[in-house]
Protein backbone atom coordinates (compact mmCIF):
# COMPACT_ATOMS: atom_id res chain seq x y z
CA UNK A 1 0.00 0.00 0.00
CA UNK A 2 1.38 3.20 -0.80
CA UNK A 3 2.24 6.50 1.78
CA UNK A 4 -0.37 8.21 -0.57
CA UNK A 5 -2.85 5.40 -0.14
CA UNK A 6 -2.08 5.31 3.85
CA UNK A 7 -2.25 8.37 4.24
CA UNK A 8 -5.77 8.61 3.09
CA UNK A 9 -7.17 6.03 4.39
CA UNK A 10 -5.79 7.28 8.07
CA UNK A 11 -7.30 11.27 7.59
CA UNK A 12 -10.62 9.55 6.02
CA UNK A 13 -10.66 7.24 9.59
CA UNK A 14 -9.71 10.62 11.46
CA UNK A 15 -12.73 12.23 9.57
CA UNK A 16 -15.29 9.71 10.14
CA UNK A 17 -14.09 9.53 14.09
CA UNK A 18 -14.18 12.98 14.36
CA UNK A 19 -17.72 13.35 12.84
CA UNK A 20 -18.71 10.08 14.69
CA UNK A 21 -17.48 12.31 18.50
CA UNK A 22 -19.03 15.59 17.16
CA UNK A 23 -22.09 13.59 16.58
CA UNK A 24 -21.92 11.80 19.82
CA UNK A 25 -21.39 14.55 21.60
CA UNK A 26 -23.71 16.74 20.17
CA UNK A 27 -26.61 14.11 20.81
CA UNK A 28 -25.52 13.19 24.33
CA UNK A 29 -24.96 16.82 25.65
CA UNK A 30 -25.85 19.63 23.36
CA UNK A 31 -29.44 18.10 22.23
CA UNK A 32 -30.29 17.02 25.90
CA UNK A 33 -29.22 20.68 27.14
CA UNK A 34 -31.81 21.77 24.65
CA UNK A 35 -34.38 19.23 26.23
CA UNK A 36 -33.72 20.46 29.27
CA UNK A 37 -34.23 23.97 28.60
CA UNK A 38 -37.38 23.16 26.70
CA UNK A 39 -38.94 21.00 30.64
CA UNK A 40 -38.15 24.59 31.87
CA UNK A 41 -40.01 26.58 29.47
CA UNK A 42 -43.05 24.32 29.42
CA UNK A 43 -42.73 24.64 33.23
CA UNK A 44 -42.25 27.76 33.69
CA UNK A 45 -45.38 28.30 31.27
CA UNK A 46 -48.08 25.94 32.87
CA UNK A 47 -46.58 28.01 36.04
CA UNK A 48 -47.68 30.75 34.47
CA UNK A 49 -51.13 29.47 34.07
CA UNK A 50 -51.43 28.18 37.44
CA UNK A 51 -50.62 31.48 39.09
CA UNK A 52 -53.45 33.11 36.55
CA UNK A 53 -55.61 30.96 37.51
CA UNK A 54 -55.08 31.81 41.10
CA UNK A 55 -54.46 35.35 40.72
CA UNK A 56 -58.27 35.16 39.56
CA UNK A 57 -59.44 33.28 42.62
CA UNK A 58 -57.86 35.79 45.26
CA UNK A 59 -59.45 38.34 43.09
CA UNK A 60 -62.90 36.64 43.42
CA UNK A 61 -62.09 36.45 47.31
CA UNK A 62 -61.25 40.14 47.83
CA UNK A 63 -64.68 40.82 46.20
CA UNK A 64 -66.09 38.14 48.54
CA UNK A 65 -64.64 40.12 51.52
CA UNK A 66 -65.95 42.94 50.91
CA UNK A 67 -69.39 41.96 50.72
CA UNK A 68 -68.99 39.98 53.77
CA UNK A 69 -67.67 41.97 55.92
CA UNK A 70 -70.63 44.65 56.15
CA UNK A 71 -72.85 45.52 58.37
CA UNK A 72 -75.16 46.24 55.17
CA UNK A 73 -75.35 42.50 54.61
CA UNK A 74 -74.70 41.39 58.12
CA UNK A 75 -78.05 43.17 58.60
CA UNK A 76 -79.50 41.21 55.34
CA UNK A 77 -78.75 37.93 56.12
CA UNK A 78 -80.70 38.17 58.89
CA UNK A 79 -83.96 40.53 58.44
CA UNK A 80 -83.84 39.58 54.31
CA UNK A 81 -85.16 43.07 53.46
CA UNK A 82 -85.98 43.64 49.60
CA UNK A 83 -84.37 47.10 50.36
CA UNK A 84 -80.31 45.61 50.25
CA UNK A 85 -81.50 43.57 47.32
CA UNK A 86 -82.83 46.51 45.63
CA UNK A 87 -79.92 48.89 46.11
CA UNK A 88 -77.46 45.86 45.25
CA UNK A 89 -78.02 42.60 43.79
CA UNK A 90 -79.20 43.26 40.26
CA UNK A 91 -77.27 41.74 37.30
CA UNK A 92 -75.62 44.61 36.47
CA UNK A 93 -73.34 44.32 39.79
CA UNK A 94 -72.36 40.80 39.26
CA UNK A 95 -71.84 41.41 35.25
CA UNK A 96 -69.34 44.37 36.47
CA UNK A 97 -67.39 41.61 38.70
CA UNK A 98 -68.22 39.13 35.95
CA UNK A 99 -69.25 36.65 38.47
CA UNK A 100 -71.77 33.70 37.58
CA UNK A 101 -72.87 32.79 40.50
CA UNK A 102 -73.87 34.87 43.91
CA UNK A 103 -75.34 33.47 47.13
CA UNK A 104 -76.29 34.89 50.41
CA UNK A 105 -76.56 31.53 52.68
CA UNK A 106 -77.47 31.50 56.32
CA UNK A 107 -75.64 29.81 58.60
CA UNK A 108 -77.48 26.24 57.79
CA UNK A 109 -75.81 27.17 53.97
CA UNK A 110 -79.90 27.88 52.83
CA UNK A 111 -80.04 30.78 49.98
CA UNK A 112 -81.13 33.63 51.59
CA UNK A 113 -80.56 34.97 47.92
CA UNK A 114 -79.07 33.36 45.49
CA UNK A 115 -78.30 33.60 41.35
CA UNK A 116 -76.97 32.07 38.37
CA UNK A 117 -76.29 34.48 36.06
CA UNK A 118 -74.84 33.59 32.40
CA UNK A 119 -73.14 36.95 30.64
CA UNK A 120 -72.85 36.40 26.84
CA UNK A 121 -70.28 38.41 25.18
CA UNK A 122 -72.82 40.05 23.11
CA UNK A 123 -74.73 41.91 25.85
CA UNK A 124 -77.18 41.45 28.45
CA UNK A 125 -77.40 38.68 30.54
CA UNK A 126 -79.19 35.22 30.92
CA UNK A 127 -80.84 34.34 34.63
CA UNK A 128 -79.97 30.49 35.10
CA UNK A 129 -81.07 30.42 38.68
CA UNK A 130 -84.00 28.18 37.75
CA UNK A 131 -81.62 25.59 35.95
CA UNK A 132 -78.85 25.56 38.10
CA UNK A 133 -78.71 26.82 41.75
CA UNK A 134 -79.92 23.69 43.21
CA UNK A 135 -76.88 21.98 41.61
CA UNK A 136 -74.47 25.08 42.85
CA UNK A 137 -75.91 24.05 46.42
CA UNK A 138 -75.04 21.14 46.30
CA UNK A 139 -71.44 21.04 44.74
CA UNK A 140 -70.75 24.02 47.00
CA UNK A 141 -72.07 22.50 50.18
CA UNK A 142 -69.86 21.78 53.16
CA UNK A 143 -67.38 24.22 52.21
CA UNK A 144 -68.53 26.49 55.00
CA UNK A 145 -66.67 23.86 57.39
CA UNK A 146 -63.69 24.32 56.15
CA UNK A 147 -63.66 27.83 57.83
CA UNK A 148 -62.61 27.96 60.93
CA UNK A 149 -64.32 30.42 62.99
CA UNK A 150 -61.32 30.27 65.28
CA UNK A 151 -58.62 32.14 62.59
CA UNK A 152 -58.42 35.72 62.06
CA UNK A 153 -60.96 37.25 60.21
CA UNK A 154 -58.79 37.77 57.41
CA UNK A 155 -57.96 33.69 57.41
CA UNK A 156 -61.62 32.98 57.63
CA UNK A 157 -62.10 32.10 54.51
CA UNK A 158 -62.33 29.30 51.58
CA UNK A 159 -62.72 28.58 47.64
CA UNK A 160 -62.32 25.98 45.42
CA UNK A 161 -63.57 24.63 42.01
CA UNK A 162 -66.87 22.78 41.77
CA UNK A 163 -68.32 21.30 38.65
CA UNK A 164 -71.50 22.85 37.99
CA UNK A 165 -73.46 21.84 34.39
CA UNK A 166 -70.39 20.41 33.25
CA UNK A 167 -68.92 23.68 33.93
CA UNK A 168 -65.98 23.94 36.77
CA UNK A 169 -66.96 27.10 38.62
CA UNK A 170 -64.16 29.01 40.31
CA UNK A 171 -65.48 30.43 43.64
CA UNK A 172 -64.59 32.29 46.67
CA UNK A 173 -66.83 32.22 50.03
CA UNK A 174 -66.34 34.06 53.53
CA UNK A 175 -68.73 34.19 56.39
CA UNK A 176 -70.91 36.96 56.66
CA UNK A 177 -69.19 39.45 59.70
CA UNK A 178 -69.53 43.45 60.73
CA UNK A 179 -67.81 45.88 58.77
CA UNK A 180 -65.32 46.29 61.96
CA UNK A 181 -64.76 42.14 60.99
CA UNK A 182 -66.57 41.40 64.63
CA UNK A 183 -69.10 38.47 64.64
CA UNK A 184 -70.94 36.21 65.24
CA UNK A 185 -70.80 35.23 61.50
CA UNK A 186 -74.57 35.18 60.46
CA UNK A 187 -73.99 33.17 57.15
CA UNK A 188 -72.34 33.02 53.95
CA UNK A 189 -71.13 35.21 50.71
CA UNK A 190 -69.85 32.73 47.93
CA UNK A 191 -69.01 34.50 44.49
CA UNK A 192 -67.88 32.28 41.61
CA UNK A 193 -66.95 32.33 37.99
CA UNK A 194 -67.90 29.78 34.94
CA UNK A 195 -64.60 28.79 33.97
CA UNK A 196 -65.99 28.52 30.44
CA UNK A 197 -64.31 28.84 27.14
CA UNK A 198 -64.99 32.99 26.98
CA UNK A 199 -63.09 33.06 30.31
CA UNK A 200 -60.64 30.89 29.92
CA UNK A 201 -59.85 32.54 26.32
CA UNK A 202 -60.14 36.13 28.32
CA UNK A 203 -57.39 34.58 30.48
CA UNK A 204 -54.97 33.01 27.95
CA UNK A 205 -54.68 36.55 26.03
CA UNK A 206 -54.29 38.31 29.44
CA UNK A 207 -50.79 35.97 29.80
CA UNK A 208 -50.46 35.17 26.04
CA UNK A 209 -50.42 31.91 26.79
CA UNK A 210 -53.12 29.41 25.22
CA UNK A 211 -54.45 26.93 28.06
CA UNK A 212 -57.39 25.09 28.43
CA UNK A 213 -58.66 23.28 31.75
CA UNK A 214 -60.00 19.77 32.78
CA UNK A 215 -61.75 18.19 36.12
CA UNK A 216 -59.12 16.34 38.19
CA UNK A 217 -59.23 12.57 38.12
CA UNK A 218 -59.14 10.31 40.50
CA UNK A 219 -55.53 9.59 39.85
CA UNK A 220 -55.19 13.60 39.92
CA UNK A 221 -56.53 13.59 42.99
CA UNK A 222 -54.07 11.73 44.56
CA UNK A 223 -51.05 12.99 42.42
CA UNK A 224 -48.69 15.37 44.03
CA UNK A 225 -50.25 18.62 43.56
CA UNK A 226 -46.97 19.74 41.93
CA UNK A 227 -47.16 17.21 39.26
CA UNK A 228 -46.30 18.35 36.16
CA UNK A 229 -47.06 16.24 33.02
CA UNK A 230 -45.36 16.98 29.67
CA UNK A 231 -46.02 15.15 26.60
CA UNK A 232 -44.90 15.64 22.76
CA UNK A 233 -47.52 15.63 20.43
CA UNK A 234 -45.38 15.33 17.53
CA UNK A 235 -41.96 17.37 15.95
CA UNK A 236 -43.55 21.08 16.50
CA UNK A 237 -45.64 20.93 19.61
CA UNK A 238 -45.48 19.68 23.68
CA UNK A 239 -48.76 18.92 25.79
CA UNK A 240 -47.54 20.41 29.64
CA UNK A 241 -50.13 20.30 31.94
CA UNK A 242 -50.00 20.24 35.99
CA UNK A 243 -52.56 20.11 38.53
CA UNK A 244 -53.86 23.45 39.79
CA UNK A 245 -54.88 22.98 44.24
CA UNK A 246 -56.42 24.66 46.32
CA UNK A 247 -55.75 24.67 49.96
CA UNK A 248 -54.01 21.05 48.85
CA UNK A 249 -57.18 20.13 47.19
CA UNK A 250 -56.18 19.16 43.72
CA UNK A 251 -59.21 21.40 41.95
CA UNK A 252 -58.58 21.08 37.96
CA UNK A 253 -56.40 20.52 35.20
CA UNK A 254 -54.54 22.61 33.14
CA UNK A 255 -53.33 22.03 30.17
CA UNK A 256 -50.89 24.00 27.52
CA UNK A 257 -50.05 23.30 24.21
CA UNK A 258 -46.65 24.76 23.45
CA UNK A 259 -44.62 24.80 20.52
CA UNK A 260 -41.07 23.08 20.46
CA UNK A 261 -39.10 25.69 18.62
CA UNK A 262 -36.29 25.19 21.44
CA UNK A 263 -36.15 21.41 20.75
CA UNK A 264 -36.47 22.16 17.16
CA UNK A 265 -33.48 24.49 17.57
CA UNK A 266 -31.62 22.25 19.23
CA UNK A 267 -32.47 19.40 17.02
CA UNK A 268 -30.98 21.75 13.75
CA UNK A 269 -27.63 23.21 15.87
CA UNK A 270 -27.12 19.45 16.14
CA UNK A 271 -27.95 18.53 12.62
CA UNK A 272 -26.16 21.89 10.65
CA UNK A 273 -23.65 21.43 13.70
CA UNK A 274 -23.01 18.00 12.56
CA UNK A 275 -23.22 18.18 8.61
CA UNK A 276 -20.68 21.20 9.22
CA UNK A 277 -18.52 19.39 10.99
CA UNK A 278 -18.51 16.59 8.28
CA UNK A 279 -18.07 19.18 5.80
CA UNK A 280 -15.35 21.10 7.10
CA UNK A 281 -13.66 17.67 7.89
CA UNK A 282 -13.86 16.73 4.39
CA UNK A 283 -12.50 19.90 3.28
CA UNK A 284 -9.79 19.40 5.63
CA UNK A 285 -9.16 16.01 4.20
CA UNK A 286 -9.20 16.93 0.89
CA UNK A 287 -6.73 20.00 1.87
CA UNK A 288 -4.20 17.71 3.80
CA UNK A 289 -4.47 15.13 1.27
CA UNK A 290 -3.63 18.05 -1.65
CA UNK A 291 -0.55 19.12 1.12
CA UNK A 292 0.82 15.85 1.70
CA UNK A 293 1.20 14.93 -1.90
CA UNK A 294 2.63 18.57 -2.56
CA UNK A 295 5.10 18.85 0.24
CA UNK A 296 5.69 14.68 0.85
CA UNK A 297 4.56 12.66 -2.28
CA UNK A 298 5.70 15.07 -5.14
CA UNK A 299 9.67 15.31 -4.04
CA UNK A 300 9.65 11.70 -3.26
CA UNK A 301 7.93 11.12 -6.55
CA UNK A 302 10.75 13.50 -8.16
CA UNK A 303 13.19 12.02 -5.77
CA UNK A 304 12.20 8.38 -7.00
CA UNK A 305 12.71 9.57 -10.73
CA UNK A 306 16.25 10.99 -10.23
CA UNK A 307 17.11 7.96 -8.18
CA UNK A 308 15.75 5.96 -11.37
CA UNK A 309 17.25 8.29 -13.94
CA UNK A 310 21.24 7.82 -12.60
CA UNK A 311 20.48 4.41 -11.91
CA UNK A 312 19.45 3.64 -15.56
CA UNK A 313 22.02 5.34 -16.66
CA UNK A 314 24.48 4.29 -14.56
CA UNK A 315 26.17 7.39 -14.79
CA UNK A 316 26.96 8.42 -11.04
CA UNK A 317 28.42 11.85 -11.68
CA UNK A 318 24.38 12.52 -12.23
CA UNK A 319 22.89 14.73 -9.07
CA UNK A 320 19.40 14.59 -7.72
CA UNK A 321 17.63 17.56 -7.49
CA UNK A 322 17.37 19.27 -3.99
CA UNK A 323 13.82 20.24 -4.12
CA UNK A 324 13.09 21.55 -0.59
CA UNK A 325 15.10 22.42 2.60
CA UNK A 326 13.22 19.36 4.49
CA UNK A 327 13.99 15.51 5.23
CA UNK A 328 12.88 15.36 1.71
CA UNK A 329 15.97 17.39 1.07
CA UNK A 330 18.24 15.58 3.47
CA UNK A 331 17.19 12.53 2.00
CA UNK A 332 18.42 14.14 -1.14
CA UNK A 333 21.57 15.44 0.20
CA UNK A 334 22.36 12.35 1.56
CA UNK A 335 22.02 10.48 -1.37
CA UNK A 336 23.89 13.10 -3.65
CA UNK A 337 26.73 12.36 -0.85
CA UNK A 338 26.55 8.60 -1.42
CA UNK A 339 26.96 9.10 -5.03
CA UNK A 340 29.84 10.91 -4.17
CA UNK A 341 31.28 8.03 -2.40
CA UNK A 342 30.21 6.11 -5.11
CA UNK A 343 31.91 8.29 -7.40
CA UNK A 344 35.31 8.04 -5.63
CA UNK A 345 34.81 4.70 -5.30
CA UNK A 346 34.11 3.76 -8.69
CA UNK A 347 37.34 6.28 -9.59
CA UNK A 348 39.64 4.25 -7.41
CA UNK A 349 38.05 0.81 -8.77
CA UNK A 350 38.92 2.06 -11.85
CA UNK A 351 42.43 3.39 -11.04
CA UNK A 352 43.75 0.05 -9.64
CA UNK A 353 41.93 -2.19 -12.16
CA UNK A 354 44.06 0.07 -15.05
CA UNK A 355 46.90 0.82 -12.74
CA UNK A 356 49.96 -1.82 -11.12
CA UNK A 357 49.85 -1.51 -7.84
CA UNK A 358 53.64 -1.67 -7.35
CA UNK A 359 54.90 0.94 -10.06
CA UNK A 360 51.67 2.83 -10.57
CA UNK A 361 52.05 2.80 -14.11
CA UNK A 362 48.94 1.51 -16.28
CA UNK A 363 48.49 -2.11 -16.04
CA UNK A 364 48.37 -4.93 -19.25
CA UNK A 365 44.40 -4.14 -18.59
CA UNK A 366 44.99 -0.62 -19.39
CA UNK A 367 47.66 -1.28 -22.51
CA UNK A 368 45.31 -3.45 -24.70
CA UNK A 369 42.52 -1.00 -24.10
CA UNK A 370 45.17 1.67 -25.24
CA UNK A 371 46.25 0.13 -27.78
CA UNK A 372 42.93 -0.73 -29.26
CA UNK A 373 41.66 2.38 -29.23
CA UNK A 374 45.02 3.75 -30.27
CA UNK A 375 45.27 1.22 -33.54
CA UNK A 376 41.78 2.16 -34.26
CA UNK A 377 41.95 5.93 -34.11
CA UNK A 378 45.64 5.92 -35.91
CA UNK A 379 43.92 3.32 -38.63
CA UNK A 380 41.63 6.34 -39.10
CA UNK A 381 44.32 9.13 -38.95
CA UNK A 382 47.07 7.45 -40.95
CA UNK A 383 49.74 8.62 -38.42
CA UNK A 384 52.05 5.94 -36.69
CA UNK A 385 52.01 4.04 -33.90
CA UNK A 386 55.29 3.39 -32.17
CA UNK A 387 56.03 0.85 -29.28
CA UNK A 388 58.89 0.26 -27.32
CA UNK A 389 59.50 -2.53 -24.98
CA UNK A 390 62.10 -2.15 -22.09
CA UNK A 391 63.17 -4.72 -20.15
CA UNK A 392 65.98 -4.05 -16.87
CA UNK A 393 68.95 -5.80 -17.50
CA UNK A 394 69.81 -8.86 -15.72
CA UNK A 395 67.18 -8.84 -12.71
CA UNK A 396 67.27 -11.85 -11.71
CA UNK A 397 71.43 -11.39 -10.48
CA UNK A 398 69.84 -8.05 -8.88
CA UNK A 399 66.79 -9.06 -7.31
CA UNK A 400 69.36 -12.78 -6.07
CA UNK A 401 72.10 -9.61 -4.55
CA UNK A 402 69.78 -7.07 -3.34
CA UNK A 403 66.77 -8.56 -2.30
CA UNK A 404 63.41 -8.46 -3.62
CA UNK A 405 62.61 -5.07 -1.80
CA UNK A 406 65.21 -3.80 -3.41
CA UNK A 407 64.20 -4.88 -6.11
CA UNK A 408 61.00 -3.43 -5.50
CA UNK A 409 62.38 0.08 -4.95
CA UNK A 410 64.30 -0.05 -8.52
CA UNK A 411 61.65 -1.27 -10.55
CA UNK A 412 59.90 1.74 -9.24
CA UNK A 413 62.61 4.28 -9.84
CA UNK A 414 62.81 2.83 -13.52
CA UNK A 415 58.90 3.28 -13.64
CA UNK A 416 59.41 6.98 -12.39
CA UNK A 417 61.64 7.83 -15.25
CA UNK A 418 59.85 5.97 -18.15
CA UNK A 419 56.47 7.48 -16.99
CA UNK A 420 58.54 11.20 -17.01
CA UNK A 421 59.23 10.30 -20.73
CA UNK A 422 55.99 10.35 -21.71
CA UNK A 423 55.12 13.66 -22.93
CA UNK A 424 51.98 13.64 -24.77
CA UNK A 425 48.21 12.81 -23.02
CA UNK A 426 47.80 9.96 -25.38
CA UNK A 427 51.00 8.22 -24.67
CA UNK A 428 51.43 5.69 -22.05
CA UNK A 429 53.77 3.52 -20.14
CA UNK A 430 53.04 0.38 -18.48
CA UNK A 431 54.26 -2.10 -17.30
CA UNK A 432 54.28 -5.02 -19.83
CA UNK A 433 55.40 -7.97 -17.24
CA UNK A 434 57.34 -8.20 -14.29
CA UNK A 435 60.70 -6.36 -15.17
CA UNK A 436 59.74 -5.50 -18.75
CA UNK A 437 57.50 -2.38 -19.40
CA UNK A 438 55.64 -1.19 -22.72
CA UNK A 439 55.69 2.18 -24.21
CA UNK A 440 52.97 3.09 -26.25
CA UNK A 441 53.54 6.31 -28.45
CA UNK A 442 50.53 7.39 -30.78
CA UNK A 443 51.08 9.86 -33.36
CA UNK A 444 55.22 9.60 -32.64
CA UNK A 445 57.66 8.46 -35.48
CA UNK A 446 60.31 5.71 -34.98
CA UNK A 447 62.82 8.61 -35.05
CA UNK A 448 61.11 10.45 -32.54
CA UNK A 449 61.07 7.16 -30.53
CA UNK A 450 64.46 6.47 -30.81
CA UNK A 451 65.49 9.93 -29.29
CA UNK A 452 63.07 9.06 -26.65
CA UNK A 453 64.86 5.76 -25.98
CA UNK A 454 68.04 7.11 -25.79
CA UNK A 455 66.97 9.58 -23.40
CA UNK A 456 65.50 6.48 -21.01
CA UNK A 457 68.44 4.65 -21.42
CA UNK A 458 70.57 7.90 -20.38
CA UNK A 459 68.65 8.65 -17.26
CA UNK A 460 68.49 5.66 -16.03
CA UNK A 461 72.46 5.16 -16.43
CA UNK A 462 72.41 8.41 -14.67
CA UNK A 463 69.97 7.31 -11.56
CA UNK A 464 73.12 5.49 -11.01
CA UNK A 465 71.41 2.33 -9.70
CA UNK A 466 73.79 0.06 -7.95
CA UNK A 467 74.71 -3.35 -9.72
CA UNK A 468 77.62 -4.69 -8.78
CA UNK A 469 76.60 -8.14 -9.97
CA UNK A 470 75.71 -7.04 -13.25
CA UNK A 471 78.07 -8.22 -16.29
CA UNK A 472 76.82 -5.26 -18.16
CA UNK A 473 77.19 -1.93 -15.87
CA UNK A 474 78.22 -2.12 -11.94
CA UNK A 475 74.51 -0.34 -11.91
CA UNK A 476 71.04 -0.98 -13.00
CA UNK A 477 70.63 -0.80 -17.17
CA UNK A 478 67.93 -1.39 -19.60
CA UNK A 479 67.55 -2.98 -23.17
CA UNK A 480 64.90 -1.32 -25.69
CA UNK A 481 63.78 -2.61 -28.30
CA UNK A 482 61.10 -0.65 -30.85
CA UNK A 483 58.78 -0.49 -34.02
CA UNK A 484 56.75 1.63 -35.36
CA UNK A 485 53.95 1.44 -37.84
CA UNK A 486 51.17 3.32 -39.64
CA UNK A 487 48.44 0.94 -38.40
CA UNK A 488 45.97 -0.19 -41.14
CA UNK A 489 43.35 -3.26 -41.41
CA UNK A 490 45.92 -5.40 -43.31
CA UNK A 491 47.97 -6.04 -39.98
CA UNK A 492 47.32 -6.82 -36.71
CA UNK A 493 48.58 -5.00 -33.18
CA UNK A 494 50.66 -8.36 -32.50
CA UNK A 495 52.74 -7.90 -35.38
CA UNK A 496 54.05 -4.73 -34.04
CA UNK A 497 54.75 -6.56 -30.93
CA UNK A 498 56.35 -8.93 -32.35
CA UNK A 499 58.61 -6.97 -34.11
CA UNK A 500 59.09 -4.54 -30.78
CA UNK A 501 60.21 -7.69 -29.21
CA UNK A 502 62.75 -8.88 -31.57
CA UNK A 503 64.49 -5.85 -31.55
CA UNK A 504 64.92 -6.15 -28.09
CA UNK A 505 65.72 -9.51 -28.36
CA UNK A 506 68.55 -8.38 -30.78
CA UNK A 507 69.61 -6.11 -28.04
CA UNK A 508 70.16 -8.51 -25.57
CA UNK A 509 71.72 -10.53 -27.72
CA UNK A 510 74.64 -7.97 -28.78
CA UNK A 511 75.59 -7.20 -25.17
CA UNK A 512 72.07 -5.26 -24.23
CA UNK A 513 72.13 -1.76 -22.52
CA UNK A 514 71.06 -0.39 -25.80
CA UNK A 515 67.92 0.32 -27.95
CA UNK A 516 67.20 -0.74 -31.50
CA UNK A 517 64.43 0.21 -34.01
CA UNK A 518 63.04 -3.10 -36.01
CA UNK A 519 60.06 -2.62 -38.65
CA UNK A 520 57.08 -5.16 -38.64
CA UNK A 521 57.56 -7.65 -40.59
CA UNK A 522 56.03 -7.40 -44.16
CA UNK A 523 55.64 -10.71 -44.01
CA UNK A 524 53.11 -10.29 -41.47
CA UNK A 525 50.88 -8.18 -43.59
CA UNK A 526 47.45 -9.86 -44.52
CA UNK A 527 47.46 -10.93 -48.45
N1 LIG B 1 61.70 -7.48 -7.07
C1 LIG B 1 60.89 -7.84 -8.03
N2 LIG B 1 61.36 -8.69 -8.96
C2 LIG B 1 60.58 -9.09 -9.97
C3 LIG B 1 59.26 -8.58 -10.09
N3 LIG B 1 58.69 -9.10 -11.21
C4 LIG B 1 59.62 -9.91 -11.77
N4 LIG B 1 60.80 -9.90 -11.05
C5 LIG B 1 61.99 -10.62 -11.25
O1 LIG B 1 62.61 -10.25 -12.48
C6 LIG B 1 63.42 -11.31 -12.88
C7 LIG B 1 63.36 -11.54 -14.35
O2 LIG B 1 64.29 -12.51 -14.66
P1 LIG B 1 64.58 -12.93 -16.15
O3 LIG B 1 63.32 -13.07 -16.90
O4 LIG B 1 65.46 -14.12 -16.11
O5 LIG B 1 65.39 -11.77 -16.76
P2 LIG B 1 66.73 -11.06 -16.39
O6 LIG B 1 67.31 -11.63 -15.16
O7 LIG B 1 66.48 -9.58 -16.30
O8 LIG B 1 67.65 -11.34 -17.58
P3 LIG B 1 67.64 -10.58 -18.93
O9 LIG B 1 66.29 -10.04 -19.10
O10 LIG B 1 67.98 -11.60 -19.93
O11 LIG B 1 68.67 -9.52 -18.82
C8 LIG B 1 63.00 -12.53 -12.08
O12 LIG B 1 64.00 -12.86 -11.13
C9 LIG B 1 61.78 -12.07 -11.36
O13 LIG B 1 61.64 -12.65 -10.06
C10 LIG B 1 58.80 -7.69 -9.11
O14 LIG B 1 57.69 -7.24 -9.13
N5 LIG B 1 59.66 -7.36 -8.13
Amino acid sequence: MSISAKTTVMILLMGILLSLSAFYIQRSIVYPAFQEIEVDYAQNNIDRVVRRLDAQRKTIDLTVYDWSAWNDTYTFIQSGRQEYIDSNLYPDTFLNFGFDVALFLNLDQEPVWGRVFDFPSDGGYVDLTDSYLDEVLSATKGFAERIDPEDDIDDQKTSGIVVVGGIPVLFAMRPIVRSDGSGPRKGYVLFGQFLDDELISELSEQIVQDFSIQPVSKTDATASPDNYTLEAINRRALSASRIYSIDGTPSLRATAILPRSITELGRDITFYGVALLVLLCTILAVALLALFRWIIIKPIMGLKADISGISNAMDYSLRANIRNNDEIGALSREFNSMLEMIERANAELKRLSEHDPLTGLSNRLALEKKLEQAWEILCRTGDPLTIMLVDIDHFKLYNDRYGHQAGDKSLKRVAKILADAMQRKSDMAARYGGEEFLLVLPGTGADDAMAIAASIREQIIAEKIEHDCSPVEPFLTVSIGISSVVPHSDLEMGDLIRAADRALYMVKGSGRNSFRYEPVDPASQKQ
